[in-house]
């Protein structure tokens, strides 16, 4: 029988399974639609038992319709057949036939943890493995891996070149893709990772991890939804680049309930994009700055009443400067929060004002609380209040480090001058240009050294309290609506993570783990990183104290990851040469896939960089299906998007550091040497920019 008999021959065996499957799927839809409508007939008969009953069908309909429509394309893409002559389909999701047998199990449960990790050496009870794709329902295409092929049955066909091969070969698309059907045995150790503790990701460019971290987070939801989806998963990405590239792969994996974030939008109402040079960077996220921020938090408002005068009965009464901030000193002792004690601050004038008014023996005097209530009630002493002790806003105290004589008063003796130079440049453009990424974790800082303002608590509105108190008996449906509703409006400030995902953890500064560490104090962790990649240029001690106190003592599990599946091996061998100019013993991945093109290394004349670029951009537009991206230095970012105009939807414009994470089918890197010059982190960070592309890199060197 010819090859391609055999092919059309297995692809129709899957097509009748993917039609059963499908068929099946089609009559729980409509079960599910008829439960629905039977709960709520059951309601209108209106005892209490039916209102229970109606509850739980409700609930179960609407739940398990929202599965099947949010699973439907794509659904089974793998098959295993087993020695003891079983078939089991890989999918999606499980679904179960009429007489429960099982007719897809779902790739996250145990049953289906051999499709990934089934080796030839180590063939788990399996004889072939499938790989199916298939598109509105029809299968477009298998792929066979024989994996033990001494018990394999004479008749048994093994078609295809690989399913990884296959899919790596695939264009590049705006969003990273899961990469669910093809998951390699290494990476589904680290994805299915106990859910306690701590589990460490690392591995070299391209080597899945970001993927391994998302698939690791559906997985959590799937083997313990009531604790993940209750307490919700942070992922924290660097940039919003990066987290607009990934942020469609969780909900390809049917899950929604997520929380995704870039270092610069994990405060709330701040989203900077902005990035600090290295030698900036390393400053700002340096432990040493909490010190700075504490005496910050201290000192007196800028501009603010240096002295308070009231008239009373005739008298003069008057607190002195010097008695202002010792109020302020003694009020702010053994760590009380400004915003917190505003009330003790108050107070405390209100009693020196008593002290004096008692001293000065004024007639008719009355007695303390009347004394106070008549001072409170005066326009120019709750003006004073207000001015001197209003409520701050991280925002306003950051603005009081961009002084350049309140910064070097309060990092004095913490920084070195050259540091407090640097600092006082980089803010200098802070009320033009708005915050860095950077300053997000000072503010963050700020907002839990100087607390929330003490506010009455507001009862908690019930989301099943109709107008006029009449409280409508609710569906479990509805709670489950309602659960879903709270946590997409989980308030801005909400902390109480079951489970923190850290990616790109490698370029997390002290201060920035300080951020994270607040919203993961009972949360369990994935952090994936590429030391290699990093260009974090501070402390390397500081750096593991602040992560060690983040992740606490929970225990560890590492994994790391040894293949790149991203770039050609023609590209990572330059990008590895790169490297290992300053780590010349590092082990990297291997890449798996050779396309037989070579980068383009040239040098052009510094005058013809603009042409040359667009020229390469526009080149390798035509020459790749997918996405292209032009990484530059940092500083030329919009010279070059200058340089290239409007070249369509399929073109990104990105610095060095924004390009961490990403990945495009060309990349045309403009002048590397200038990446490369920073002295700190710069052949790091051109190593970065040397493992994005799939399939064409063209790097552009100006000279003169
Ligand atoms: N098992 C796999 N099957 C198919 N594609 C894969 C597999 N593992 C990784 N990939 C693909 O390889 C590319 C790189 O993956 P990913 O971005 O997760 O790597 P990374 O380790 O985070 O890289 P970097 O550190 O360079 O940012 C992505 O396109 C991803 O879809």
């Amino acid at each position: 029988m010819s090859d391609q008999t055999t092919l059309e021959r297995e692809i129709a065996v899957e097509q009748r399974h993917l039609d059963r499957v499908y068929a099946r799927l089609a009559e729980l839809r409509r079960s599910a639609a008829d439960a629905e409508r039977e709960g709520y007939r059951l309601a209108r008969v209106g005892n209490f038992g039916a209102l229970v009953e109606r509850d739980a069908m409700v609930f179960h309909a609407a739940q398990r319709r929202h599965v099947l429509d949010a699973e439907h394309e794509g659904l089974v893409f793998g098959r295993l057949d087993l020695r003891t002559g079983q078939v089991l389909h890989v999918g999606r999701l499980g679904v179960r036939g009429e007489n429960a047998e099982t007719l897809v199990v779902d790739w996250r449960a145990p049953a289906a943890a051999a499709f990934y990790q089934a080796t030839p050496a180590e063939p788990q009870g399996v004889v072939r493995r499938r790989t199916i794709q298939s598109s509105a329902e029809k299968v477009t295409r298998i792929e066979d891996d024989l994996l033990d092929p001494e018990s394999a049955p004479p008749e048994m066909a093994v078609v295809g070149d690989g399913a990884l091969l296959a899919t790596l070969s695939r264009a590049t698309g705006h969003g990273m893709r899961d990469i669910v059907a093809t998951i390699q045995r290494e990476q589904d150790e680290a994805i299915r990772s106990p859910g306690n503790g701590v589990t460490i990701v690392s591995g070299g460019p391209g080597t899945g991890k970001t993927a391994v971290a998302l698939h690791r987070a559906a997985y959590l939801l799937y083997s313990d939804r009531a604790r993940y989806a209750g307490g919700g998963i942070l992922v924290v990405g660097p940039s919003s680049v990066f987290v607009q590239y990934i942020a469609s792969v969780l909900p390809s994996l049917g899950e929604e309930t997520a929380t995704l974030h870039s270092l610069g939008s994990l405060f709330p109402g701040v989203s900077a994009t902005r990035t600090d040079p290295p030698e900036v960077a390393a400053v700002k996220g340096s432990l040493r700055m909490r010190r700075v921020l504490e005496r910050a938090v201290r000192d007196a408002v800028p501009d603010s009443p240096t002295e308070l005068r009231l008239l009373y009965r005739g008298e003069l009464l008057r607190l002195e400067r010097a008695e202002l901030d010792a109020i302020r000193d003694r009020t702010l002792s053994r760590g009380a929060r400004r915003n917190e004690v505003r009330r003790a601050a108050f107070d405390a004038v209100l009693a020196a004002l008593w002290a004096q008014a008692r001293t000065l023996r004024i007639g008719r005097l009355p007695e303390q609380p009347a004394f106070e209530d008549e001072i409170i009630e005066r326009p120019e002493f709750r003006e004073f209040l207000k001015a001197w002790w209003p409520r701050l806003h991280p925002r306003h105290v950051l603005g009081w480090l961009a002084r350049p004589e309140r910064l070097r008063r309060y990092a004095g003796g913490i920084l070195s001058g050259a540091e407090i130079r640097l600092l006082t440049g980089a803010w200098r453009s802070l009320d033009g240009e708005g915050l860095t990424i950077a300053d997000v974790a000072l503010l963050d800082e700020l907002d839990a050294l100087l607390g929330q303002p003490v506010r009455r608590a507001k009862p908690k509105r019930d989301p099943f309290q109709l107008a006029g108190g009449v409280r409508e008996l609710s569906t479990a449906a509805d709670r489950q609506r309602a659960a879903r509703a709270a946590a997409r409006e989980r308030p801005e400030d909400y902390r109480d993570y079951a489970h923190v995902v850290v990616d790109e953890s490698q370029d997390v500064s002290p201060m920035q783990w300080r951020m994270i560490g607040r919203r993961g104090r009972l949360a369990s962790w994935t952090v994936v990183g590429d030391p290699a990649q990093t260009a974090w240029t501070g402390d390397p001690q500081e750096l593991a104290r602040a992560r060690d106190q983040a992740l606490g003592r929970r225990r560890r599990y590492r994994y790391e990851l040894t293949t790149n599946y991203r770039n050609s091996a023609e590209i990572f061998a330059v990008a590895a040469a790169e490297i290992h100019r300053v780590h010349p013993d590092l082990a990297l991945p291997t890449a798996v896939r050779s396309t037989g093109v070579a980068p383009v290394e040239r040098t052009v004349p510094v005058t013809d960089l603009p042409a040359a670029t667009a020229a390469a951009a526009r080149a390798l537009l035509a020459e790749v299906e997918g996405t292209v991206g032009v990484i530059t230095p940092v500083p030329r970012r919009d010279e070059v998007a200058g340089w290239l105009g409007d070249l369509g939807a399929r073109l990104q414009v990105v610095t060095s550091l924004q390009a961490k994470g990403m990945e495009y089918d060309g990349v045309v890197l403009v002048a590397p040497s200038e990446i490369r010059a920073d002295p700190g982190s710069g052949v790091r960070t051109l190593y970065v920019a040397l493992s994005r592309a799939t399939q064409r890199l063209t790097t552009l060197d100006p000279v003169g």
